[in-house]
C-alpha cells in the first residue's frame, strides 16, 4: 500500500509525456531516496497538521474552561446540550420567544435564579425579590451599573466615549434638573398646551389620533423647552432628529454588540446613529458656542437651561461644543422614548376603561387646581393619578431584565450561589411586578391599587419610589435620577389632557405591546379617540 502510493506520488513530479521513459532508466537507489524524502515530507505535514489540531483543541478546552469559570452554576433555559454552539442557539431562542423562556426559567429554577443567553451575552435572571434586595446593594466595584448600560446600549460608540465613561450628567439630572422643576413648571405647561393644540387640536367629535407619536413629540417638545429653550423646542426637524436618534441608538446597539471590539468604531461611522448625532451637533453648535463664550439672559443673568447646567458641571475635557452637544443628545435619548413608553401605557389603560377611570381622575385634578391653575404643589396631591401611573408601570412597563449589572468581583448570594467575575445579572420585572406575595390579584390592572387606607401616607408606593418589586426606574444604588422630571412632565401633560379631552378606544381596539429581547415595547401604532371636552 505504502509503496504503491509512494510511486504515485513520485510520478507526480515527472513531467507528463516523459514518465514512462524516465522510469525505465531511474536507478532503484534514487527511487528509494525519493521515497524517503516524500515520506519525510508527509510525516512533516502530518506533524504540522497534528500540531495545529492539538493547538485548536487546547484553545477549545481553554475557552471552555474560561466559559465554565464565568458561568454561574444555576439552572439554565434555552441551551441545547451541544458544547460551543449552545449559547448561540439559546440566544436565538430567547430572541424569538423571550417571555416563554423567562416563564420556563421561573418554573425550572429552585432558588429564584436562572441563566439565559441573549445577543449581548449570558445573564443570570433573578426572579426572587429577596435576591434582588441582596444584589442591588452591591457597590459598583463588585456589580457595575455603568458597564451594564454601556454593554446594553453600546454607549461609548452610539452616544460617545464621554457619555459612557465620564458620567457627570447623572449628578446634573439628580441635582439642578430636579431642583428647578418648580421654577420650570410654567414653561413646561405653556409648551405642553401649545403642543397639544398643534397635535390634537379641538375635535368636536371623537377623532382617531396616533397616541404614541403624539406623546413622543409632546414629550420631546416639553423636555426641550427646559433643555435648550424655545429656539429648538418648536423646531420640528430638531425634535424629530432627537426622537429618531433615540431609536437609532437602540437599533445600532443591537448591531454593534455582536461585532468584535476592534471593528466597532469603524462600523459605528457607517450606521444611521452617527447621522442623527452629527445633525444634533449642527443644530446646537452656535447655541452652545455662545454659552461657552459667556452669553447671558436679557436680564444679565446666567441662563437656566440644561446646556448651562452641563457647562457648569462638565470636567474641562468635556467642555467643548461637540461633546456638550453629544451630552444633550444623550439626555434626549434618556428622556423621550422612556417617558413616552410609560405615559402611553397609562393612557391606553385609561382609554380601555374610560367609564371607570376618566371621571375620577379628572375630578381629582379639578378638585386640586389652585386658582384654576396647575401648579407643582397640586401635582403632588394627585394620589389617584400617582397610583394610576405606578400601576400602569407595574402592569404595562415590565421588562424582562431590569437593573443589569456586570460582575467585576465575585458576588456571593446568601444561599451560596456565586456570580463569578465576567458574568452578568439582572432582574425580571415581568415576574417581580406580579409577585402574588406582594400584589393582590397581580394579573389584574387596578388603577387605584395604591390609593386608600392600606397605603395611606406610604411613600413606598408613590410612582417615583422604587422597590425590589417595582423597578420601572430601576432600584438600589442607581435608580433613574430623571424620574422626578419624567413623572412631573407626565403628570402635567396628563392634567391638560383630562381637562381638555374625552378619551377612549374605538370598539374592538386593544393595544398590542410586544417584547423585543428583554424590552417591553408598547403599541406604537394604535390610534386613540380624542374629543374636545364639552364643559
Ligand atoms: C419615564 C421615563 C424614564 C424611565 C422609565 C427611566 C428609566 C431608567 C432606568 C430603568 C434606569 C437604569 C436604572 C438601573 O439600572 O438601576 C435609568 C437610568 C438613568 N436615567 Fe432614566 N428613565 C426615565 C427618564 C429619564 C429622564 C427624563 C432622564 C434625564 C433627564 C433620565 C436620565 C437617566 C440617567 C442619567 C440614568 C443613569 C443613572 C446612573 O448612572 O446612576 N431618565 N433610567
Amino acid at each position: 500500500m505504502l509503496d504503491a502510493s509512494l510511486c504515485r506520488h513520485t510520478l507526480h513530479y515527472i513531467p507528463s509525456g516523459e514518465s514512462t521513459k524516465m522510469k525505465q532508466y531511474e536507478p532503484s537507489a534514487i527511487l528509494a531516496a525519493r521515497a524517503r524524502s516524500v515520506l519525510a515530507e508527509i510525516q512533516q505535514q502530518a506533524s504540522v497538521t497534528r500540531a495545529l489540531l492539538t493547538g485548536f483543541l487546547i484553545y477549545l478546552i481553554i475557552s471552555r474552561i474560561q466559559y465554565a469559570r464565568k458561568t454561574p452554576k444555576v439552572a439554565s433555559v434555552g441551551f441545547p446540550p451541544i458544547p460551543f454552539i449552545d449559547s448561540y442557539v439559546a440566544a436565538i431562542r430567547f430572541l424569538l420567544n423571550p417571555v416563554k423562556l423567562v416563564k420556563e426559567g421561573l418554573a425550572k429554577s429552585k432558588n429564584g435564579m436562572f441563566r439565559i443567553a441573549t445577543l449581548q451575552g449570558e445573564y443570570v435572571v433573578v426572579t426572587d425579590r429577596r435576591k434582588v434586595a441582596e444584589y442591588i446593594k452591591a457597590p459598583d466595584s463588585v456589580l457595575n451599573m455603568q458597564e451594564g448600560s454601556n454593554d446594553q446600549q453600546q454607549i461609548p460608540y452610539t452616544m460617545g466615549y464621554g457619555v459612557g465613561y465620564r458620567t457627570y450628567h447623572t449628578s446634573v439630572v439628580r441635582g439642578v434638573v430636579t431642583k428647578e422643576l418648580g421654577i420650570n413648571t410654567p414653561k413646561m405647561l405653556d409648551e405642553a398646551t401649545l403642543a397639544l393644540d398643534d397635535l390634537i387640536g379641538s375635535p368636536e367629535d371623537y377623532t382617531p389620533i396616533g397616541l404614541y407619536d403624539t406623546l413622543a413629540m409632546t414629550v420631546a417638545r416639553v423636555s426641550s423647552r427646559v433643555y435648550v429653550g424655545t429656539e429648538f423646542c418648536r423646531n420640528q426637524e430638531y425634535l424629530k432628529n432627537a426622537a429618531d436618534y433615540a431609536q437609532a441608538v437602540v437599533i445600532s446597539a443591537e448591531i454593534l454588540r455582536i461585532l468584535p471590539e476592534f471593528m466597532k468604531s469603524f462600523v459605528t461611522q457607517l450606521l444611521p446613529v452617527m447621522k442623527y448625532r452629527r445633525n444634533g451637533a449642527k443644530f446646537l453648535h452656535q447655541y452652545i458656542q455662545d454659552r461657552l463664550d459667556g452669553k447671558v439672559d436679557e436680564d444679565g443673568q446666567k441662563p437656566h437651561d440644561l446646556v448651562q447646567w452641563l457647562i457648569d458641571a462638565a470636567p474641562p475635557v468635556e467642555k467643548t461644543v461637540p461633546q456638550l452637544a453629544e451630552r444633550v443628545m444623550a439626555l434626549n435619548v434618556a428622556s423621550i422614548h422612556t417617558t413616552t413608553m410609560v405615559f402611553s401605557g397609562a393612557l391606553y389603560s385609561l382609554a380601555m376603561e374610560p367609564e371607570r377611570y376618566l371621571e375620577p381622575l379628572r375630578q381629582e385634578v379639578l378638585d386640586n387646581l389652585e386658582d384654576n391653575e396647575i401648579t407643582p404643589a397640586m401635582l403632588g396631591k394627585l394620589h389617584k393619578m400617582d397610583s394610576f401611573l405606578r400601576e400602569s408601570g407595574r402592569f404595562n412597563n415590565a421588562g424582562l431584565l431590569a437593573m443589569q449589572r456586570n460582575v467585576k468581583r465575585e458576588f456571593r448570594f446568601s444561599d451560596g450561589t456565586v456570580l463569578p467575575p465576567g458574568s452578568k445579572v439582572g432582574a425580571s420585572s415581568l415576574i417581580l411586578h406580579r409577585d402574588p406575595e406582594v400584589y393582590d390579584d397581580p394579573e389584574i390592572f387596578d388603577g387605584f391599587r395604591f390609593v386608600g387606607s392600606k397605603y395611606q401616607d406610604s411613600k413606598e408606593t408613590l410612582v417615583v419610589n422604587t422597590t425590589n418589586n417595582y423597578h420601572v426606574f430601576g432600584h438600589g444604588r442607581h435608580p433613574c435620577p430623571g424620574r422626578f422630571f419624567a413623572v412631573h412632565e407626565i403628570k402635567l401633560i396628563f392634567c391638560l389632557l383630562l381637562l381638555k379631552y374625552d378619551i377612549k378606544l374605538a370598539p374592538g381596539d386593544v393595544p398590542h405591546g410586544i417584547y423585543i429581547a428583554t424590552m417591553a415595547i408598547p403599541d406604537t401604532g394604535l390610534k386613540v379617540q380624542f374629543r374636545a371636552r364639552k364643559e
